[in-house]
């Protein structure tokens, strides 16, 4: 495949969408490829579906296994209508959250395990790994401070779940880091706004190494 796929993680909170909308203008004169910002369920209809019946509060009957192949078939979807063909056309896919996301929420979060629900995310993705992910790291009790100070909206299911819940996100998340050196570099997200995109760029202008345009 052509193209260059690299991946967002982190915490509720870790600050990746307001990250990347800060990030996408100042990275893309520096790459002669055409930048794509994607998150699951990016623009696929059917995995948007998909994605509504697992956030909808009312579902708070569903099991755990039910919500991981569900965040899976979300993944294919997206993968298969959106991604790849990105991927096919040589473009850069920057994407906030794969499967990373689902290892550390549903994995450890929901405690099914990080090898099943890894295992069961390389069916949905045929193997697709990202080249880089930069993993925004934050203290559970801070991203969770930072989405209740500044939310408008309503809380989804997944916001409403306990501490502990969050607290072995992130420690599947720093698992994931020390496993992958070489793919996932951890940013510590508890700096300002401005230092962490800066600290976003300096990892991607290291990424892309001569290809970076000045
Ligand atoms: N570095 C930061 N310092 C302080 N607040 C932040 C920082 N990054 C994001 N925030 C705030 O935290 C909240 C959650 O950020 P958001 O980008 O939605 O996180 P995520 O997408 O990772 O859940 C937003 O209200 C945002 O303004
Ligand atoms: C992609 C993915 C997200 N999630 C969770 C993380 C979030 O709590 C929730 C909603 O994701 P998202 O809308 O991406 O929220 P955020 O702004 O925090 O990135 O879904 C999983 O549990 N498993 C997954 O595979």
């Amino acid at each position: 495949m052509a193209g260059t796929f690299i991946t967002f993680e982190g915490p509720d909170g870790a600050g990746k969408t307001s990250v990347l909308t800060a990030l996408m203008p100042e990275l893309a004169p520096h790459l002669a490829q055409a930048v794509r910002l994607t998150r699951e369920p990016g623009g696929a209809a059917i995995s948007e579906q998909i994605r509504q019946v697992i956030l909808d509060p009312q579902n708070g009957a569903m099991d755990a296994r039910t919500e991981a192949l569900l965040y899976a078939a979300s993944r294919r979807q997206h993968l298969a209508e959106v991604i790849q063909p990105a991927l096919a056309r040589g473009e850069v896919v920057i994407c906030d959250r794969f499967v990373d996301s689902s290892v550390a929420y549903q994995g450890a979060g929901r405690g099914i395990g990080e090898e099943a629900v890894l295992a069961m995310n390389q069916f949905a993705t045929a193997g697709l790994t990202p080249a880089l992910t930069l993993y925004l790291d934050v203290p559970s009790a801070v991203g969770l401070a930072r989405i209740q100070a500044h939310r408008t909206g309503q809380y989804d299911r997944l916001d409403q779940e306990q501490l502990a819940f969050h607290e072995r996100v992130r420690a599947a998340y720093l698992r994931l880091a020390q496993a992958h050196p070489d793919r996932i570099v951890t940013i510590d997200a508890t700096q300002s706004m401005t230092t962490v995109v800066a600290a976003c760029l300096a990892q991607l202008h290291r990424f892309f190494g001569s290809t970076w345009q000045a």
